[in-house]
């Protein structure tokens, strides 16, 4: 099982390679034999002795690597120069850039794009402040905020450890869906002041999309935002995770033809994701839906000092089912997991209801290994890459924020949550349905024009949409 450096990675090996004394092939051999995948061979420099290769290798973690470069240090005949991990270059001075749109030519584009032509600009929008939808990045800016407490699964890492995730996320945003989003990552913990930081940044955003931020202060610091803010706030976690678990789940239980409603669901760890995605169950029909944190099952009549699970205790486990996850996931008919590693057993599986459909989702090492997990699961689904069925809320945000920026909604709305998940869950055509094809790709083009259609259709019947869409505007010549 990859561990924290993920299924993918590879390293590149830059060696030196005395002609006589050594082949290429005795090379490739001793890196195959240290279970090393070469996926590439470059020659950088040739001498009339010697040969400088970078060869290109993939590997499962650090130790794998440790064994491939001591195995290559005991040929005869080779100097390793160099060991680079693909993934650390891939962030050397970070991952994004801002550019301009135009360039600035002459003094003439000059006094345009600055002074003293932007200044009628700046009075227009003092003027109408709504104007600065139109005439700044406002209209397709989302700020991803994160103050580095809950930083995928790797806990409270602060936020410069934090700007990698938030800086990807920024990328995907870009790639996926055009949306231009700055990573920022706050030094602070303290909920008032991280709501008084993002509501005096928000005038140059669309939107503003939080970003691992540990329950339960991630709650209060949403829901003063969103009533305290004009824009639409998100916080990634809660949301869009809840948004893709339910389009996995509508096609999971499908497959194995179950109704989602009679189905007995077992939530592990009831933090951010956790409790948006149990929300999330409940508004979609499912009714025994049960919570389990590090101390066991979540049961009503029990005290919390965790406002959040007093809710919880009071909306779910309608059986009042106590005790550790061993005990009340028997004749579960889904398990997902929004916890850390490794707290589901096999023998958890083998207990399930006929069928089990397992989401280990805890990034980037899941409650359970699919291989672990293969003998008794009929549906496995992670948040990783690197196995099919992935769940991760990038198949959400980007489209999601596409739409809400396209329709200037002021809100996002459960009813557009519900409209997303379903878009997403439309992309995988019954045809297309199995076990290892619940969800789309993230590189499915297809995603993205859904959720942003569906979102926006939701957004204008919810009433939050600012911009008047075509059939509004047909409607208004026409009166
Ligand atoms: N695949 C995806 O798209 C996403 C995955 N996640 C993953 O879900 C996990 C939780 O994320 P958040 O809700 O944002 O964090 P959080 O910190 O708000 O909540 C985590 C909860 O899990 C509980 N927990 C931790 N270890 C546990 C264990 N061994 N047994 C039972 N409960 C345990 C904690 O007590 C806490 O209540 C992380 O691993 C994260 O990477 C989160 C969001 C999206
Ligand atoms: C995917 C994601 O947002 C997380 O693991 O926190
Ligand atoms: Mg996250």
């Amino acid at each position: 099982m990859a561990g924290l450096n993920g299924g993918g990675t590879s390293v590149i090996v830059r060696l030196e390679i005395h002609k006589e004394l050594v082949t290429f092939g005795k090379i490739a051999t001793a890196i195959g034999d240290a279970g090393g995948d070469i996926v590439a061979i470059d020659v950088t420099r040739a001498s009339k002795t010697t040969t400088t290769r970078d060869i290109t290798v993939k590997v499962s973690d650090p130790e794998h690597t440790e064994s491939i470069v001591s195995a290559l240090n005991e040929i005869p005949g080779v100097r390793l120069i160099n060991v680079s991990d693909q993934t650390f270059l891939m962030h050397l001075g970070g991952k994004i850039e801002v550019t301009p749109k135009m360039p600035i030519k002459n003094r003439d584009d000059l006094s345009r794009v600055y002074t003293p032509g932007v200044a009628r600009v700046c009075m227009a929008i003092h003027e109408d402040p709504s104007k600065a939808h139109s005439l700044t990045i406002k209209r397709n800016t989302v700020a991803v905020i994160s103050d580095g407490t809950a930083v995928l699964g790797l806990g409270n890492i602060g936020p410069e450890a934090a700007m990698p995730v938030m800086e990807g996320k920024a990328m995907l945003f870009k790639q996926m869906a055009g949306v231009d989003a700055f990573p920022i990552c706050l030094d602070t913990q303290d909920t008032e002041e991280i709501i008084r930081t993002v509501k005096a940044i928000a005038p140059g955003f669309g939107g503003i999309n939080l970003e691992d931020i540990s329950s339960p202060r991630c709650f209060e610091i949403e829901e003063r935002l969103i009533n305290e803010l004009d824009i639409p706030v998100f916080h990634d976690d809660q949301h869009g995770t809840a948004v893709v678990i339910l389009a996995g789940l509508l096609n999971a239980v499908k497959l194995v033809g179950k109704q989602l409603a009679d189905c007995k669901v077992v939530i592990t760890g009831i933090g951010a994701a956790g409790i948006a995605c149990t929300k999330m169950l409940l508004a979609a029909g499912v009714t025994n839906v049960i919570g389990v944190d590090r101390q066991g099952a979540i049961v009503s009549g029990e005290s919390y000092s965790n406002s959040a699970w007093t809710w919880y205790s009071e909306n779910t486990n309608p059986f009042r089912q106590s005790g550790l996850l061993s005990e009340v996931i028997v004749g579960a008919d889904i398990f997902i997991g929004l916890s850390g590693p490794g707290v589901l057993k096999a023998d958890d599986v083998k207990n399930m209801a006929a069928d089990p459909i397992v989401f280990a989702m805890a990034n980037p090492t899941p409650e359970i290994t699919p291989e672990e997990a293969e003998p008794y699961v009929r549906v496995m689904a992670t948040g990783r890459s690197d196995y099919p069925n992935q769940i991760n809320n990038v198949l959400c945000f980007p489209g999601i924020f596409r739409g809400v920026l396209d329709c200037r909604a002021s809100r996002i709305t459960q009813e557009m949550k519900l409209a997303a998940a379903k878009a997403i869950a439309s992309v995988v055509s019954e045809d297309e349905l199995n076990e290892y094809y619940i969800i789309p790709s993230v590189f499915n083009h297809a995603v993205v024009e859904k959720v942003r259609e569906a979102v926006m259709e939701a957004a204008y019947e919810s009433g939050v949409a600012r911009r008047r869409n075509q059939r509004d505007l047909q409607d208004a010549n026409h009166e």
